[in-house]
């Protein structure tokens, strides 16, 4: 009898998957990329020497070419072909390569609303009514800001200032989600706030078992579902407990003041005014909760993003610092304290400062796509086929000479100050919030909350680094995430 040992197996096992995941590039398709190591291909230069590894292939490639990684062919892209997939949203589609290392739809699972219903929400329910809560944003930044960094009398160092800003940023959105009473609950703040960090790890988990087969990532992934556990259940318990009562009293005033009745203005009081709203049905609550946090997901964790890495990129340069506190002063005087969504749109050395720093985010690529039509060619004439993953270039974009200049690596404070360009404007160069028809409609809130944050941080406080230096973000594959170093607070008043 023939005896197959463990590492005979194994030894076919590999043959058969390199032969099953050979890449396959058909006519006119963007170059491939050549690569030396059969099965693994790319994979260990997109994870562990990003930024090098893809900015040489571009030298060498040109704007559009293709990368063999995780068992699949990825065609990277930028400049001219990066734009065409804004353009034509219906060739497309970022849900469904999100879903495949990401499974959201089963992260939550009680709602059906697809993803155009919670753009419209985004858009006409929360950035559409900042002007009337941004009275609401102010008071619960100052709270936030006053109970998480407090008097800095003693120069306070806060290592992991994401996590902090965190829950600042994510106050005053509880509240414009669910209004104050049901945000006056702290377990529900850090609830919304925490689910992004909760379940941001399983964004960023190389997808190996890819290398198998695609679907077994998933597969994997969501094996503690079917047995009743997943990241967001617990956040989904504390956010229906505190809400329930807030809908029971609603319902109630809504029922004696009939027409009478004053909508909050707040999400919720909007998802409570749907037709597919009731109460007395099992889960319809949950069911308006998952909706809840969709947009949560969207919003928090990239809001205190944006301001942590503000907050950095000032603390490592006083003299830019101190012109935004000159700035900050003159707003102060001027409004005594409280400050309109107008005034808020008017700092426009902040602005400059806030659309830079976003500029440099860093990440290499992102925004992954498939090209779900039966096949696409740019305009250079490349053509992908059906099914392609393709993904952006984004900080070579976003560092184009033609666009931003010769001095476009540099990091630049006020270099939009008079560019008539504010840090909402999507336009073909500058796509930290996407472009075309699924450009974030969040990002006029999350601008203008984060602008209103740093200008009350900048107020009260001298933000330096520990280290002296300008700090460098964390490389995590072709992300980044914030600097964990040494961030310190200390008390204006006190120190000028
Ligand atoms: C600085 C903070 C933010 C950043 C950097 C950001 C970035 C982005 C990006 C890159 C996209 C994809 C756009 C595309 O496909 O072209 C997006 C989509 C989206 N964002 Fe934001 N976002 C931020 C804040 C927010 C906020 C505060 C909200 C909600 C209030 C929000 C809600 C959404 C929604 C609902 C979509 C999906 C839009 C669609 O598919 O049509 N975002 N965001």
């Amino acid at each position: 009898m023939i005896e197959v040992s463990m590492f005979q197996l194994f030894v076919i096992f590999v043959i058969i998957l390199y032969i099953v995941r050979r890449p396959r590039i058909g006519e006119n398709e963007p170059p491939l990329v050549p690569y030396t190591i059969p099965i693994l291909g790319h994979t260990y230069n997109y994870l562990f020497n990003t930024k090098k590894f893809i900015k040489e292939c571009k030298e060498q490639y040109g704007d559009c070419f293709s990368i063999y990684i995780f068992g699949e062919v990825m065609t990277i892209l930028s400049r001219d072909t990066l734009t065409e997939v804004f353009r034509n949203p219906d060739n497309f589609d970022m849900i469904s390569a999100t879903k495949e290392t990401f499974p959201l739809d089963q992260l939550l699972p009680y709602s059906d609303d697809k993803p155009e219903f919670h753009a419209r929400t985004a858009r006409e329910q929360v950035s559409g009514k900042l002007d009337i809560n941004i009275g609401i944003v102010q008071k619960y930044l100052i709270k936030g800001i006053e109970n998480s960094i407090g008097d800095c009398n003693e120069p306070k160092v806060v290592y992991n200032a994401w996590n902090l800003i965190n829950y600042i940023i994510a106050l005053p959105i509880a509240n414009v989600l669910v209004g104050e009473e049901a945000a006056s609950h702290e377990d529900l703040v850090k609830a919304l706030g925490d689910l992004a960090f909760d379940l941001g790890p399983l964004l960023v988990i190389p997808p190996i078992l890819f290398f198998i087969h695609k679907k077994l990532h998933e597969f994997v992934l969501t094996i503690p579902f079917k047995f009743g556990w997943s990241p967001v259940s617990r956040h989904r318990d504390i956010v229906v407990n505190r809400l329930r009562p807030v809908v029971e009293k609603r319902l109630k005033e809504r029922k004696e003041l009939g027409d009478n009745y004053k909508p909050y203005n707040d999400l919720l009081d909007y998802y409570m005014s749907r037709p597919n709203f009731d109460n007395t049905k099992p889960n319809n609550l949950h069911f308006h909760v998952d909706n809840l946090f969709s947009i949560s997901f969207a919003a928090i964790n990239t809001t205190s993003r944006a301001a942590v890495d503000a907050l950095y990129d000032m603390a490592g340069r006083p003299e830019v610092l101190n012109e935004l506190y000159e700035e900050a002063l003159a707003f102060d005087k001027e409004c005594n304290g409280s400050v309109t969504l107008a005034d808020v749109q008017n700092m426009v050395k902040l602005d400059s400062l806030v659309k830079e720093s976003l500029r440099h985010a860093g990440n290499i690529i992102n925004l992954s796509h498939h090209m779900v039509s039966k096949s696409y060619t740019f305009s250079n004439g490349f053509t992908i086929p059906e099914g392609r993953k393709i993904s952006l270039y984004s900080d070579d974009m976003l560092k184009a000479k033609e666009n931003f200049g010769d001095d476009a690596e540099e990091f630049k404070p006020f270099r939009f100050v008079n560019a008539k360009s504010p840090a909402t404007k999507v336009d073909r160069s500058y796509i930290v919030f996407g472009g075309g028809r699924h450009a974030c409609p969040g990002r006029f809130f999350a601008i203008n909350e984060t602008k209103l944050f740093l200008h009350k941080v900048i107020l009260n406080y001298k933000i330096s680094t520990k280290s002296g230096k300008i700090e460098d973000k964390i490389f995590i594959g072709p992300l980044t995430s914030p600097s964990q170093s040494g961030l310190v607070f200390e008390n204006r008043v006190k120190n000028n």
